[in-house]
């Protein structure tokens, strides 16, 4: 039989409640204990995602917060557990990292929220950068509400949206066309060296299109500048025992494009899930697909959308049927989260949460609760590789 292939699958956003550590993590002034992103979503609305129910999404949420909403919970047929995560921070890169066996072993630089929130030199090196006389913001916003309060002032000045969340991330939006997309680009990638050695995670370019209040809208040209993993990877690994590596969406951003020898972008996630379905089909025997759908996060997680997030849930269960159905004998393919962002939450950011351990391919087994680390274990004891740095593999 041709070698196992691994497909590691990541529902951005899409938590399981029951972090220990919650209410440790805030939006606002307020803790995230209790908070459950799909828990919630499936209280507040019925549910239909048989393909990841049938694996075993409904025990998952059990076990990992003892919440039992209806709908889910058929007998699961797949491997499934859930996972909690030791890094201490609740966004993207963490839980990629940390999923692929690197844990982050410092505390991310976050941004006080105060007005202004970026300190002097930082500002000064934006202005510098982008030849502008200032820049406007430079606080906490949501990146869709600050493009509406200050798109009208950017298009006037040219001075660059600068803004944070309690993520570590500094943004900047500008018009596409306006400003340049180009130009939004270099600006982001030349602050980025100074931002990661202070430990901010990331600098994002936000470009938008729209000419008033009520017309502004963000492109899918967003770009990530992101601090480089601080350990090899799972990607890192398979790709240096020479095993094809696919990544799929926001992967390649995350890790820095290390690890990679095939990425596949798209202007939508419909557009990723054909990558992946092709994939499922082609990809090369003994190779990893390392995907990222991150619509259910920044379209409906941070915009508060509980009935949007629910259609994108039963959308992908529809996609994982399909990759499920495209899977090779020996195959693996594991559906996971790297945090929550509860729809039915306080504020908009990211929620501290357990993830689900949903896998198919090697019929049904329980595992408990298991770490983030061990999901890269596990992937790279499919694929007959070494253990990574962190991590055991549940298999
Ligand atoms: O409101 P928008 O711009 O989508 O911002 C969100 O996107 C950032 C990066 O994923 C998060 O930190 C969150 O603040
Ligand atoms: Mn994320
Ligand atoms: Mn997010």
């Amino acid at each position: 039989m041709a070698e196992p292939r691994a497909f590691l699958v990541v529902m951005d956003s899409a938590g399981i409640g029951g972090a220990p550590d919650a209410a440790r993590f805030f939006n606002g002034d307020l803790p995230d204990s209790g908070a459950n992103t799909i828990g919630h979503i499936a209280e507040a609305v019925d549910l239909a995602m048989p393909n990841l129910d049938r694996l075993g999404l409904g025990a998952a949420i059990r076990l990992a917060s003892a919440l039992a909403p209806r709908g889910l919970g058929s007998q699961p047929q797949g491997l499934w557990g859930a996972a909690t995560e030791i890094s201490p921070g609740k966004d993207t890169p963490s839980g990629h990292w940390e999923m692929a066996g690197v844990p982050v072993p410092w505390q991310w630089h976050v941004f006080p929220k105060t007005v202004p929130a970026f300190p002097p030199d930082v500002t000064a090196r934006i202005c510098a950068l982008a030849g502008t006389e200032g820049i406007l913001a430079n606080c906490h916003a949501s990146g869709t509400e600050v493009i509406e309060a200050f798109g009208s002032r950017h298009l006037r000045t040219g001075w660059p949206i600068c803004y944070t969340s309690v993520d570590s991330v500094l943004q900047i939006a500008a018009h596409e066309e306006r400003f340049g997309l180009d130009r939004l680009i270099a600006l982001c990638e030349g602050l980025a060296p100074m931002l990661h050695a202070m430990r901010v995670g990331r600098v994002i370019a936000r470009p938008f299109l729209g000419d008033a209040p009520g017309a502004f809208t963000r492109t899918p040209n967003r770009r990530d500048f992101a601090i480089a993993p601080p350990g090899p990877t799972i990607l890192d690994i398979a790709a240096g025992a020479g095993r094809v590596t696919h990544a799929i969406g926001k992967i390649g951003d995350i890790f820095s494009h290390r690890g990679i020898a095939r990425l596949h972008k798209g202007r939508s996630d419909a557009d990723l899930a054909e990558h992946l379905i092709r994939l499922g089909h082609e990809a090369e025997a003994g190779s990893l697909t390392f995907a990222n759908f991150v619509e259910f996060d920044t379209n409906f997680g941070h915009r508060r959308d509980i009935a949007g997030y629910a259609a994108q849930l039963e959308w992908f269960d529809g996609i994982a049927g399909r990759l499920i159905a495209a899977l090779h004998p020996g195959d693996l393919a594991i559906f996971t989260a790297d945090h929550g962002n509860d729809p039915s939450w306080h504020g908009t950011d990211h929620t501290r949460e357990r993830v689900p351990v949903l896998a198919a391919g090697l019929g049904p087994r329980a595992i408990g609760l298991v770490g983030f680390s061990d999901i890269g274990a596990s992937v790279l004891a499919h694929l007959g590789l070494p253990a990574p740095q962190h991590g055991r593999s549940f298999l």
